[in-house]
């Protein structure tokens, strides 16, 4: 296989690049444009850099995120199919623009973080049982 040309994942740049290109696909996105802009009428002036801190956390190990985002999330009427479809985009994101070890690190925490969400997100079968 010849080496990717791309580079790989490593700076502050290299996330605010990921992060305005991801969303960028998000508002091209059917599924997920109404979701962002029409349900939850997200100031993406506020966003992008609440994103921008996140992820600079998540790959970087800067810290600077100070959020909760599960419950950004609770009431949002998404499903696994939305879930799929934010993890396809995120993934065709960073492959169009990196490649390496820190664009595949990128890659699996979005998809374990997304199947976390998900899971906390789905009705608990044991809550019929009562506390
Ligand atoms: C279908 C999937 C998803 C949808 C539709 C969605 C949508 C949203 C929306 C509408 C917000 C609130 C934004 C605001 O009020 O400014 C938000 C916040 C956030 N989302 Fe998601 N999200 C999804 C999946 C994910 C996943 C998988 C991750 C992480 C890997 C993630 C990370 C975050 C974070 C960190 C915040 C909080 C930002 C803050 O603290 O202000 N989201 N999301």
């Amino acid at each position: 296989m010849l080496a990717s040309s791309l580079p790989d994942l490593e700076n502050e740049a290299d996330i605010v690049r990921l992060v305005d290109a991801f969303y960028g696909r998000v508002n091209a996105d059917e599924l997920l444009r109404p979701i962002f802009n029409d349900v939850a009428r997200v100031d993406w002036a506020t966003h992008l850099p609440a994103m921008y801190d996140f992820w600079s956390s998540v790959l970087l190990g800067t810290s600077r995120y100070k959020g909760r985002p599960m419950a950004k999330h609770f009431p949002l009427p998404i499903d696994a199919a939305h879930f799929r479809q934010w993890l396809a985009l995120f993934q065709a994101t960073v492959d169009a623009l990196f490649a390496g070890p820190k664009a595949e690190e990128a890659k699996v925490k979005a998809q374990n973080i997304g199947a976390m969400f998900e899971h906390r997100m789905r009705p608990n079968p044991l809550s019929l049982l009562g506390s």
